[in-house]
């Protein structure tokens, strides 16, 4: 028979460590309120976070871990513990799209961590707002979908807002159809946000032919509602259903399996190089033969590798077209400044949206 340590004896030492632990955050904490301080010496007082320095801190434990915990696993719960140490310093009011509960929030709370305060409003405009007249330090939009394509509302206020984007961060979506019902032969409506209807119409087709779709503002207050109302049906997550406590009549009916939302957390605040970032922008040019061309060429040249390009009509003069762009790197890389200096010569305009860590977690 092998030997197998006495319980008690285990416990004893997970106490031991336990106490070291605590001893070490609190340590780190201490030194994140330092760090505070010599802020505020500098004169940066307006806002403690540094989406560069957050992405290097969880970029190294992810390198450094040992196991046998995984290295998501690892770097979550530093994501919590620099979340706590930073509302130490000053805590971030974060806005999204409200009411609690909706994936927007999820996204919060996936990048910022747990202790940020996160803000509810009703629309992605209210968001823009929210940030730009410093309501929040940090707003998070949702800007694609991989079943859906691209949220048309968030690209077209980039146009005219002067936020920058200073973080991404992409959440896996399981839609729910949820209802105070014992079965779908009981449902006489269904509510959810655009998107997710979208995201769930082969199996709405399916499932429930006939009865109407409505949208609403977003999928928690489509749960909200459907909490207070016998037969009115809800898509939305499981937070939601947890939130308003509305029973999950069928999981997961979202119509690709693998569907993921990116959200951009917009800021008044530039992320430095970290080595691993993105940058986004926005091109406007005339629709002339060649134009789409003249902007790739010079991405090409510099062998900078472009993760997104998508195209809008400008709203502007009848023929304009805006592209929006990720390239992969800083807008403080020489080949992207290169770059960017061939195209201002061929295109009507030219915005950075900003560059920033790429997603870790
Ligand atoms: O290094 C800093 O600037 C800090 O404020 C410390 C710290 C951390 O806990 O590691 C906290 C918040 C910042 O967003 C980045 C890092």
């Amino acid at each position: 028979m092998t030997d197998v340590i006495p319980l008690s004896e285990l416990r004893n030492q997970i106490d031991v460590i336990d106490q070291q632990i605590l001893q070490l955050i609190n340590q780190r904490a201490s030194l994140a309120e330092e760090v505070a301080r010599t802020k505020i010496a500098s004169g940066e007082e307006s806002c403690f976070y540094r989406p560069d320095r957050e992405a290097l801190v969880l970029r190294r434990i992810k390198e450094l871990n040992p196991g046998p915990l995984s290295n998501d696993t690892a770097a979550r719960f530093f994501r919590e513990l620099m979340s706590a140490c930073l509302a130490l310093e000053k805590p971030l009011q974060v806005a999204f799209l409200g009411p609690e509960g909706t994936f927007t929030q999820q996204a919060a709370f996936k990048h910022f961590g747990h202790a940020v305060c996160t803000v509810p409003v009703t629309t992605i405009e209210e968001i823009f707002q929210a940030v730009e007249s410093r309501d929040c330090q940090f707003g998070v939009v949702p800007i694609e979908n991989s079943t859906e394509g691209v949220v048309t509302p968030t690209l077209d206020r980039f146009v005219a807002s002067p936020v920058q984007i200073c973080g991404e961060v992409a959440i896996r979506i399981e839609h729910n159809l949820m209802a105070n019902a014992t079965d779908l032969s009981q449902i006489t409506e269904v509510l959810s946000h655009r998107q997710s209807l979208a995201q769930c119409r082969q199996w709405l087709d399916k499932h429930l032919p006939g009865v109407p779709c409505t949208e609403v503002n977003s999928n928690a207050e489509a749960a909200k509602i459907a909490a207070a109302k016998q037969g009115i049906a809800a898509i939305a997550g499981e937070i939601a259903a947890e939130i308003y406590h509305v029973p999950i009549l069928v999981h997961g009916i979202e119509d690709q399996s693998d569907n993921t939302t990116r959200f951009v957390i917009i800021g008044q605040l530039a992320s430095a190089s970290t080595a691993e970032d993105k940058t986004s922008l926005l091109i406007s040019t005339k629709n002339h033969a060649g134009a789409l061309y003249g902007i790739l060429e010079p991405f090409a040249k510099y062998g900078i590798s472009m993760t997104k390009i998508e195209s809008r009509p400008s709203r502007q003069g009848l023929w304009d077209y805006l592209f929006f762009i990720d390239i992969d790197g800083h807008q403080t890389d020489k080949d992207i400044t290169s770059a960017l200096e061939e195209l201002s010569s061929r295109v009507t305009m030219i915005k950075i949206l900003g560059s920033y860590p790429k997603a870790i977690l």
